[in-house]
């Protein structure tokens, strides 16, 4: 078998589909993104294709080395992320060339179900506690707040007035649900120290990021200073990486397959967990690809605790985007049930897939400001 052609897709609401054709008819999809710089990852897409037409798809494992060793310069978010999404569509086709799911390639089953968790919005924390309460209803059984907005260095009473304001009520609001919190790398190291007991109270499920990933390095002190099970991982590109995170103490480690060198890397990555304590929690604000991905990973990965969902992106009947049968994606209280397809248990419809990529549309992440003009992290 070889490859004969690649292509991609930018498509709505801000994620880039790699589709890859093989002389045999055989065709794996991947989603190789970086959310508001796709087109960046598109043109490594391209530069790596120049290597794999040609080529057999089955070489996995020799693909992943060039793809992400030959250029000599090495990893960050654009080239790891073009490697994740050809290394899941490699994944694919091997899968389907074999007749399997690709878990069944990585192990075979471990579990029957996934369970799943996403994230609850909204303008005021009535709203978010609104949204939490309805996302419970629906079956979730874990739902993800971010309970700090815009902070400056050392902003403390101010953030933890509001914080109070939102969890108190939600954490009764959820019941016997569980709450997991995501502080998307805002606060400082002093802040965080002090932030962290005051959010142990409220036994979340993890708290996420709760400084930037530059920082990993002093997570070690985080870690050490509260019983909150702390995770991180969505901007972590390599097992080498999480290396550093692991020996920091983190509990929950949360690649991102679309980014963290896909399927293979983030079978290292779990490797390397396992031998410290940790649980993956893969990160997946992204399409169906990606999620797919996850869930191979988590059928196989003993050391799995939850999967994030980009819920956000599933329309009123419970389907997710861009496939011509939308069931093996179907939340059934909480979770999802194994995929049992052959490669990674998804077929793409590819007519929709070129008919959004037609459409023009760009996204790029909110810039934030403090009140003195200055950059304010996201
Ligand atoms: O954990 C999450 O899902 C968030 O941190 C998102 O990845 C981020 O807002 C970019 O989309
Ligand atoms: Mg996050």
């Amino acid at each position: 078998m070889r490859i004969v052609d690649i292509e991609t897709f930018q498509v709505p609401p801000r994620w880039l589909f790699v589709r890859v054709a093989t002389d045999e008819g055989v065709v794996g999809w991947g989603e190789p993104i970086v959310e508001g710089r796709a087109e960046a990852v598109q043109a490594t897409v391209d530069i790596l294709a120049e290597y794999l037409v040609g080529k057999d798809p089955l070489r996995i494992a020799d693909h992943w080395q060039v793809m992400s060793k030959s250029g000599f310069y090495r990893g960050g978010p654009v080239l790891s992320s073009a490697v994740a999404g050809l290394d899941q569509a490699l994944w694919d086709i091997a899968g389907k060339a074999r007749g399997v799911p690709v878990h069944e390639l990585l192990g075979g089953p471990v579990r029957d179900r996934v369970r799943v968790y996403t994230a609850a919005h909204g303008d005021t924390p009535a709203d978010v506690a609104d949204h939490a309460t309805q996302l419970v209803a629906d079956g979730f059984t874990a739902v993800k707040v971010t309970p700090a907005g815009r902070l400056g260095f050392l902003d403390d009473r101010a953030a933890i007035r509001s914080m109070r304001e939102l969890l108190d009520p939600l954490r009764d609001a959820l019941g016997d649900a569980d709450l997991a919190m995501d502080l998307h790398g805002r606060f400082s190291l002093p802040m965080a120290r002090r932030v962290l007991p005051l959010l142990a109270e409220y036994l979340p499920l993890f708290v996420e990021e709760p400084v930037l990933p530059e920082y990993t390095v002093h997570l070690g002190r985080l870690t050490a200073s509260t019983s909150a099970p702390i995770a991180t991982g969505e901007r972590l590109y390599s097992v080498g990486e999480f290396r550093l995170a692991l020996e920091a103490g983190i509990s929950v480690a949360q690649p991102d397959l679309s980014h963290a060198g896909g399927i293979s890397e983030t079978m290292r990555i779990a490797a390397l967990a396992s031998a410290y304590d940790v649980a993956l929690a893969p990160h997946c604000p992204l399409g169906p690809i990606a999620l797919a991905s996850c869930l191979q990973i988590g059928f196989t990965v003993p050391n799995y605790l939850i999967q994030e969902l980009p819920f956000s992106t599933y329309d009123e009947a419970g389907n997710a985007p861009y496939l011509t049968d939308p069931d093996p994606l179907r939340i059934s209280a909480g979770h999802i049930e194994r995929l049992t397809g052959p490669g990674l248990g998804i077929d793409i419809d590819e007519a929709a897939v070129r008919a959004a990529a037609g459409q023009p549309h760009r996204w790029r992440p909110p810039l934030w400001r403090h009140d003195d003009g200055s950059f304010a992290e996201w």
